[in-house]
């Protein structure tokens, strides 16, 4: 197909994952001549961040990143970054009384043990998990192929079809209910990964469900000195022009060009300090999240008007406490035999955490050692900040904590209707796609559709949009 000039210049405005692969697959596209300005508020790498803590750094947010994740392992290959092994440790369940579930070091006794408990539903759960993945994998092909959507929707439904589609409509309690799997392993299983994971409940859709699940898949892995430098990585490959202020409004406006006709472009208008600039562009890309609270973004003079956004985000703290963990809380063992590195907490249990796990720092490639003292650094995730009182109930003794919240990732609600991607003709929106599931490979995979979409849209390319059949269609290609 025939080719328009490109455009002479791109916006995206945040530099967290989303932002920054946008860069990525964006130059790749359109070729080394665009000019790419990415616009960050904070610090590059947003939801990926790590915490400082007496001269070690620990994932602070986004922590680990699935095998399967393709994206993110071909950045971390692409960038010449190494890779560090993230799941260790033994895990126990606790309910507000007792430890329901402690794993063992002996993968036979762990089969008997919650074969014993659950009968075979954890190996069903496994095979739920790994159906919605196979489906969810031909996204890896659909791009490959340079195929883009126009929404989550229509995204997902090329996943899988409807059923795929319609987890988002559904609950995981009532999709795992109706698949016949029993309260006790709703309640003591399922219901505290997705606590741990997205601190909420099984309320969530079914699809962010299965997403978290996964997480209980072996061969989960980070990014040596943290995951943010995939961000900064991308950013330097791609060759954009970091812009350190707080995009305040967009609007659309017509302009001059340098070839003398009147063109319609998007005027950037950001904040450095108390000054205030702009720059017109010719495409946007919004790489955060739409709502007051979080990027206070302003859409003026659209035709037609924007609407506003207003999802709702959950708060979540991570808090890193160097300390001798008070075991009692969990069990009636002694201290030296308690042997567990991360506790999860049932819906009921009626405890002011979430979870609590030992972390590595993100230079450590084995399993976290001691301190010399014998304590070690433990990440708990909070709904509410804890109180000094709070922390000396968990640990009988600590030399530090500190603190971060987030407004983490969306409250899931089921059935969901996920924002446009298309705001306008040439305005592309990617955290929509965090209403199916947020996680660091979706918004890369919200990037690399936005990416393609942009530029199939501005050359014309109307047959790579949308496409209907296209598991069939790319069955029999390489
Ligand atoms: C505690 C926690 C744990 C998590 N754990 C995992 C995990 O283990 N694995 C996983 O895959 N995912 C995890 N996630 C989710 C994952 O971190 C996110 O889905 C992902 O990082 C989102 O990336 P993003 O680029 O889309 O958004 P963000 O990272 O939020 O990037 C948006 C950027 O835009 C900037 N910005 C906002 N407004 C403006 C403005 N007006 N002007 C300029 N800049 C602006 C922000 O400062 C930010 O840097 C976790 C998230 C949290 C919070
Ligand atoms: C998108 C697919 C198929 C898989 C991604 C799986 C994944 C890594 C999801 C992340 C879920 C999430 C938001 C976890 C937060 S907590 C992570 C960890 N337990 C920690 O202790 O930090």
């Amino acid at each position: 197909a025939e080719l328009r000039a490109p455009p002479d210049k791109i916006a995206i405005i945040g530099a967290g994952i989303g932002g920054t692969s946008a860069a990525y697959y964006l130059r790749q596209k359109f070729g080394k001549d665009v000019k790419i300005d990415l616009f960050e508020r904070e610090e590059v790498g947003g939801r990926l961040a790590t915490m400082m803590v007496q001269g070690q750094e620990y994932e602070a947010g986004g922590s680990v990143i699935h095998p399967l994740n393709l994206h993110m392992k071909r950045f971390v290959k692409d960038l010449g970054l190494s890779t560090v092994q993230a799941s260790g440790g033994l895990l126990g369940i606790y309910n507000g009384e007792a430890l329901v579930f402690e794993e063992s070091n002996w993968f036979i006794i762990n089969v008997i043990k919650l074969v014993w408990r659950y009968g075979f539903q954890s190996l069903r759960m496994h095979m739920w998990v790994e159906d919605v993945l196979d489906k969810f994998m031909r996204i890896y092909r659909y791009q490959s192929h340079d195929y883009a959507f126009s929404s989550v929707e229509k995204l997902l439904h090329a996943l899988g079809g409807d059923d795929f589609l319609g987890m988002l409509n559904r609950t995981l309690l009532e999709t795992l209910q109706k698949a016949g799997f029993s309260e006790k392993f709703l309640n003591e299983m399922i219901a505290p990964v997705m606590r741990v994971n997205y601190g909420q409940s099984t309320d969530i859709n079914a699809f962010v469900g299965a997403v978290s699940l996964s997480c209980s898949d072996s061969g989960l892995w980070a990014v040596e000195g943290g995951n943010k430098l995939v961000c900064s990585g991308l950013l330097q490959a791609s060759k954009s022009n970091l812009i350190s202020g707080s995009v305040i409004y967009i609007e659309e406006k017509t302009k001059t060009k340098h070839t003398g006709n009147p063109t319609k472009m998007y005027e950037v208008v950001y904040q450095i300090g108390t000054e205030t600039h702009s720059d017109f562009y010719d495409i946007v890309l919004v790489a955060t999240p739409l709502n007051r609270k979080m990027s206070n973004i302003t859409f003026l003079n659209f035709d037609p008007p924007i609407e506003e956004f207003h999802q709702y985000y959950q708060h979540i703290v991570t808090t890193l406490v160097k300390g001798e963990l008070n075991t009692s809380i969990f069990s009636s063992r002694p201290i030296d035999k308690f042997g567990l590195s991360t506790v999860l907490t049932t819906d009921n249990s009626d405890l002011f955490i979430n979870s609590i796990g030992i972390v590595s720092s993100v230079r450590e490639k084995e399993d976290p050692e001691p301190s010399t003292d014998g304590t070690y650094v433990w990440k708990i995730f909070s709904q509410e900040t804890l109180t000094k009182a709070q922390i000396l109930k968990l640990f009988l003794s600590y030399d530090y904590a500190v603190k971060k919240p987030w407004l983490a990732y969306p409250h899931y609600k089921p059935p969901e209707k996920c924002p446009s991607i298309i705001l306008h003709d040439r305005l592309y929106y990617l955290n929509g796609i965090e209403c199916a599931a947020s996680a660091m490979e979706m918004s890369a995979i919200a990037a690399h559709n936005a990416a393609l979409l942009a530029y199939h849209r501005w050359n014309g390319h109307t047959d790579m949009i949308d496409q209907d059949g296209l598991y069939e269609k790319l069955k029999t290609e390489l």
